[in-house]
């Protein structure tokens, strides 16, 4: 279901966490960041900035140590976050078909409705005709989109995403960054993908939210002016060299802290 943009899907409100233990390790600290219903934002930051732990917060896989997270996504019969991560998004016993079907499985969606909606989701993503295969018999990049397939199937309103494109080849990478952005300009999903590549985040995102070193903090939230609908050739123009290079710079110093403190 399609969220009313304008309206804010998740406020971050000062939150920090310490992972405890022997050695208790600062992941985040006071990070505040509104995120409008229906936007797409990029996390980049260097290794170990607490990207990751960000994005389980807001899905409710961890909990903050101080602050909080008000999330306003319209409630149904399913779940309000939809994760992608990097490898291991699908299960192996399933087949394609079946994986995509999971989510709206859980949600008690008839059989005969959630394969259609999952084969319009095979469809969207290119994998017509391996509704029946197993993912050991998919390459790479095609459990990659089974992933992303499953997500948006789901019909939960926002989609977390973990490096989701950070393990196929180049080439493969490229096409799932247009087919992505082609998903969510329909659907308009309120997206947050963590990234390492700045060119991904400057083609994706409407907002790209720049972290510091450990303990991880906004340094700088950066608007992405490019026009909609939006393709790789834009990768081409000055004006995008112009900010990969910008935000290249705002990053260099945290990548340096961060190894000189790991
Ligand atoms: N469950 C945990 N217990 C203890 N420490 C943790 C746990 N999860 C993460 N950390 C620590 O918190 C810090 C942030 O980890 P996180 O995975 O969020 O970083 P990241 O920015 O996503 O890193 P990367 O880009 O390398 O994936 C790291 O120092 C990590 O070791």
């Amino acid at each position: 279901m399609p969220v009313d943009a304008g309206t804010t899907a998740f406020e971050i409100d000062d939150v920090s966490k310490v992972f405890v233990g022997k050695t208790p390790v600062q992941a985040l600290a006071n990070i505040n960041l509104e995120l409008r219903a229906g936007s797409f934002t990029c996390i980049v930051g260097p290794s170990g900035c607490g990207k990751s732990t960000l994005l389980r917060i807001l899905g409710d896989l961890e909990t903050a140590t101080q602050g909080r997270v008000i999330t306003n996504l319209p409630s149904s019969n399913v779940p309000k976050s939809a994760f992608v991560f990097q490898e291991h998004g699908v299960f192996p016993w399933f087949n394609v078909l079946q994986n995509v079907a999971f989510g709206e499985q859980m949600a008690a969606v008839g059989k005969r409705e959630r394969e259609e909606h999952a084969r319009h989701w095979i469809s969207e993503v290119g994998l017509t005709g391996f509704e029946q295969a197993y993912p050991h018999q998919l390459s790479g990049g095609m459990r990659q989109r089974i992933a992303i397939a499953r997500a948006f199937a789901t019909g939960s309103p926002s989609l977390l995403m973990d490096e989701p494109l950070g393990a196929l080849d180049a080439q493969t990478r490229m096409l799932m960054q247009e087919q992505l952005v082609r998903l969510w300009e329909a659907e308009r999903k309120t997206v947050v993908l963590v990234t390492h590549a700045i060119e991904e985040a400057l083609l994706l995102g409407d907002q790209i939210v720049v972290m510091s070193a450990r303990p991880g903090r906004i340094k700088e939230i950066i608007d992405v002016p490019f026009p909609r609908p939006r393709k790789v050739e834009i990768e081409g123009t000055e004006e995008f060299a112009h900010m990969r290079q910008a935000i290249w710079e705002s990053l260099r110093d945290e990548v340096q802290a961060s190894l000189r403190y790991s």
